[in-house]
């Protein structure tokens, strides 16, 4: 080698060693270039500051002394360490609390050190603070551990985590405790949980836009186990607390739905329900019941548009009734017309006593044609089964009068109360004992 490529090259050399110490100074985690013996051949700024607080002198000269009262295996750690080379020690967790003074906020708590043997003179170590990181993975096992207390502690709430369609997005024991039902419910609608009729997948979506919109949303009514039996239960549906909607992946969980088995209080509710909303002689639901009702369901309407039917019926010539066989068998007729109306819509529908003998039915995404099909039933129901009062048998008809809202019109509750009227005092002048639904020409006529 000539002289003037030897000096070349020493002089790359002693660049590129410029540049590593360049890099040793500048990199965002400590470094510590060490002998075998643990004294400090170089150290960057990060390191210094981390171990600082450990000197007891003020000098950091080797690091197995700097590290003597939190980590004193590391000296022996290094020492049988026999491989020429190789990681003596990856993402050792130091302690820092109880061998250095100041445990005040942003003192670093928890070192973590990876200790690399280089060659059998040297030694690298990489240390970085992890006391953040540290603390927020305690926190979160202390999380779990409570949610895990409560989870196996509570015997009549459900709590069930909601993707954000409504679909249940994780299992666990509360579910298995309330309603019997396995993992394999996971990926399911919470409707899952009601009887059939008890909701529709149109009142599954309203809940959760309720519970957008008013921070939660409550109902109770009865409910489903997974063997089929039912039970009373409260379902109270409230948004995950500082999620962002836009953040949350599919299946990730967006709501929280409690579901509580309350049949023990269902008296108690049932007593309050029906002294407010119940009419009294039918207990079927009031007039003031029915128009709260409807005006809720009216702005869901607005809001998700969806087919919504009313139907009115009205006992015929009810009045000779009353005159024939007296008052208290025009109650028993009126209290087995809402008996038989209860039967026969779902538990969605809103069946509701509005006049003396004049009942209105508000079916939730339904169409003029399937309410139509409803009350043809209930009326040859009641056509074929008469009352029986003290040893009278009391035969007695129907009339009804529909009209719906179309998905994507928007009529108000009057409008749609004044259409359902017109075809229902159609149906009485063509007869009585019969179905009309409501059309343009009823409103010429
Ligand atoms: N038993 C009983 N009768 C009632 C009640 N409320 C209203 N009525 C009676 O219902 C009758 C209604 O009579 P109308 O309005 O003339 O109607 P209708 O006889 O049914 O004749 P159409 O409706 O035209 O077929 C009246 O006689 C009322 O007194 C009630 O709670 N109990």
């Amino acid at each position: 080698m000539s002289p003037a490529v030897g000096l070349d090259a020493h002089a790359q050399l002693a660049a590129e060693h410029e540049a590593l110490i360049q890099f040793l100074y500048l990199a965002p985690v400590g470094l510590v270039q060490t002998g075998i013996d643990g004294e400090i051949a170089m150290i960057n700024p990060i390191s210094a500051q981390l171990l600082m607080p450990l000197s007891r002198d003020g000098c950091l000269t080797n690091l197995f002394a700097a590290l003597e009262d939190v980590a004193p295996e590391l000296r022996h750690l290094c020492e049988t360490f026999a491989r020429p080379n190789g990681m003596i020690c990856d993402g050792l967790h130091i302690h820092l609390n109880s061998g250095v003074a100041g445990k005040r906020m942003r003192v670093p708590q928890v070192l973590s050190l990876s200790l690399l043997k280089l060659d059998g003179a040297r030694l690298m170590a990489v240390l970085s603070d992890v006391s953040e990181q540290v603390r927020r993975e305690r926190q979160l096992r202390q999380s779990d551990a409570w949610l895990n207390a409560l989870l196996t502690s509570i015997s009549d709430y459900a709590l069930v985590g909601l993707d954000r369609e409504g679909r249940v997005s994780d299992w666990n024991e509360t579910i298995a405790r309330v309603t019997g039902f396995t993992p394999a419910v996971v990926g399911q609608p919470y409707s899952v949980f009601y009887p059939e009729g008890a909701t529709t997948p149109d009142l599954v979506g309203d809940r959760l836009r309720d519970a957008d919109a008013n921070g939660w949303s409550l109902d109770e009514g009865p409910r489903l186990r997974a063997d089929g039996s039912q039970f009373f239960g409260s379902s109270m549906i409230s948004p995950m607390p500082d999620r962002d909607p836009e953040d949350i992946a599919d299946g990730e969980p967006a709501y929280c739905l409690v579901l509580r088995d309350i049949s023990d209080k269902r008296d108690a509710i049932d007593r309050r329900r029906r002294s407010v909303f119940c009419d009294h002689l039918t207990g079927v639901a009031n007039r003031r019941a029915f128009f709260e009702a409807a005006e809720l369901e009216l702005n869901r309407n607005r809001r998700t548009p969806r087919p919504t039917a009313l139907i009115l019926f009205d006992a015929d010539h009810f009045k000779q009734i009353n005159d024939r066989h007296g008052h208290p068998a025009g109650d028993r007729v009126l209290r087995q017309l809402g008996a038989a109306l209860s039967l026969t819509f779902r538990q969605v529908d809103v069946v509701a006593r509005v006049g003396g003998e004049e009942f209105a039915v508000l079916l939730p995404s339904s169409t003029l044609a399937g309410a139509n099909a409803v009350a043809e039933r209930l009326r040859q129901l009641v056509e074929g089964q008469p009352v029986g009062f003290e040893g009278a048998s009391i035969a007695y008809t129907v009339s009804a009068g529909i009209a719906a809202i179309g998905a994507g019109e928007t009529i108000d509750l009057d409008t749609l109360m004044q259409r359902a009227d017109r075809a229902l005092y159609a149906a009485k002048a063509k007869g009585r004992n019969r179905v009309v639904c409501w059309n343009g020409d009823l409103d010429a006529a």
